[in-house]
C-alpha cells in the first residue's frame, strides 16, 4: 500500500534516457505535471497522484515493496534486480528506450561463438542476466561487474570483452567493439505494485493504466483515408498496417471506385503508401490520431 494516504505514487528515472519520455507518457495521458522546489517529487495537479523522480535501480524496489504504486522502467533494469526479489507486475510495454544488451568483443579476440569466452573475463552492469546468459550457453567466464564506461574495460586490459546495452551501435563502433550475440532485448515497461493502492485509489489507478494504453497504442497509429478501384479493394485492405476492417463508402458518380477509411494501428512508412499507389490507391491522405482511448 502506498506511504502516502490519499495519493497515488509513480516512480519515474530522475534524469537519464526514459527520463523525458516517461514525463511525457504521464502528460499525454492527462496527467499536469507542476515541477515544484521538491526535485525529488513533482505534483500532479489535476488528480492526487505524485510522480516520485529516483534513479533507475530504485524502481523496481520501489514498486515491488508498495513505495510507489506504479513505475516506468527498462526491462533490462527490472530483469538484473529480479533474482534480487523483486516482484514487480509488468502492466505494458511502453514503446520506447528499446536497447538490446549485447555481448561485444575487440577484433584482436577470436570469435567464433560464445564458447569463445570460455575462461575469459567480460566486464558488464548486468552480471545476473549475464551470467544466466552464459549458464544457458555452458560457457564458464568471469564476470567484471562496472558500473558506467563498461566499453572501455578491453582497451584497459580489465576484460577481454563486454556486455552492455547498444542501441544505434556508436558507442561500440566508437571503441572499436565489434557486437557479436544479443544477450536480452529491452524496452521501457510500466510495472505496478502487486500489493495494489488503498483501496479509494483502486479506480484512479485503473482508469490511469487504461489512459496510459491508449496512449501507447495510439503511438504511430493513423487515420488514412483513400479512394480505390473496387476490384483492388481487398488487395489494399491487406496492405493497410493493422487496419481490421476498414469502413467503405461509395463515391458519387462512380461506380468502380470507393472511398477507403482506417484506423491503422501500426507505422503507415512510405514503403506503404508506394504500395498502396501500385495497387491503384488514389487521394491518398494520412493523419496522425492524438488518443485513442
Ligand atoms: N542507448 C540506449 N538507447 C535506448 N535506451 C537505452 C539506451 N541505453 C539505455 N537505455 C534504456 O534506458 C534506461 C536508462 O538508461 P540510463 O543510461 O539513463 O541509465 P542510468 O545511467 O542507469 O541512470 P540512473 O541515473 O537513473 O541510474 C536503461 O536501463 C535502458 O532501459
Ligand atoms: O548504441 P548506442 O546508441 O551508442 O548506445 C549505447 C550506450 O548507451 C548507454 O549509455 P548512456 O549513453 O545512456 O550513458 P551511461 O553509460 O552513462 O548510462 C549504454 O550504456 C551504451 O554506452
Ligand atoms: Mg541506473
Amino acid at each position: 500500500m502506498s506511504t502516502v494516504q490519499g495519493r497515488l505514487r509513480i516512480a519515474v528515472q530522475k534524469s537519464g534516457r526514459l527520463a523525458d519520455r516517461s514525463l511525457d507518457l504521464v502528460r499525454d495521458a492527462g496527467l499536469r505535471v507542476i515541477k515544484g522546489n521538491n526535485d525529488l517529487l513533482y505534483r500532479v495537479e489535476n488528480y492526487p497522484i505524485d510522480l516520485l523522480r529516483v534513479r533507475d535501480d530504485d524502481i523496481p524496489t520501489f514498486v515491488a515493496d508498495g513505495v510507489c504504486d506504479l513505475g516506468i522502467v527498462g526491462e533490462n533494469v527490472l530483469e538484473e534486480g529480479k533474482n534480487g526479489g523483486t516482484n514487480a507486475e509488468v502492466v505494458m510495454p511502453l514503446g520506447f528506450g528499446r536497447c538490446t544488451l549485447k555481448l561485444a568483443v575487440p577484433p584482436t579476440l577470436d570469435y567464433a561463438g560464445p564458447a569463445s569466452l570460455d575462461g575469459k573475463r567480460i566486464a558488464t552492469s548486468y552480471p545476473r542476466i549475464l551470467r544466466r546468459y552464459l549458464d544457458q550457453q555452458g560457457v564458464a567466464a568471469d564476470i567484471v561487474v562496472m558500473r558506467g564506461a563498461v566499453e572501455v574495460a578491453p582497451r584497459l586490459k580489465l576484460a577481454s570483452a563486454i556486455c552492455d546495452l547498444v542501441s544505434t551501435g556508436a558507442t561500440l563502433e566508437a571503441n572499436g567493439l565489434d557486437a557479436k550475440e544479443t544477450v536480452f532485448e529491452s524496452q521501457a515497461v510500466l510495472i505496478r505494485s502487486p500489493s495494489g493502492p488503498e483501496p479509494a485509489l483502486a479506480h484512479l489507478l485503473e482508469s490511469i493504466v487504461e489512459r496510459i494504453s491508449g496512449v501507447v497504442s495510439s503511438q504511430g497509429a493513423k487515420y488514412v483515408m483513400l479512394n480505390a478501384p473496387r476490384s483492388a479493394l481487398d488487395q489494399i485492405t491487406a496492405i493497410l498496417p493493422g487496419a481490421g476492417s476498414p469502413t467503405v463508402m461509395p463515391l458519387m458518380g462512380r461506380d468502380d471506385a470507393v472511398a477507403v477509411h482506417a484506423v491503422c494501428q501500426e507505422a503507415v512508412f512510405w514503403e506503404t503508401l508506394e504500395k498502396l499507389k501500385a495497387a491503384g490507391a488514389s487521394a491518398i491522405l494520412v493523419l496522425p490520431i492524438e488518443k485513442m482511448m
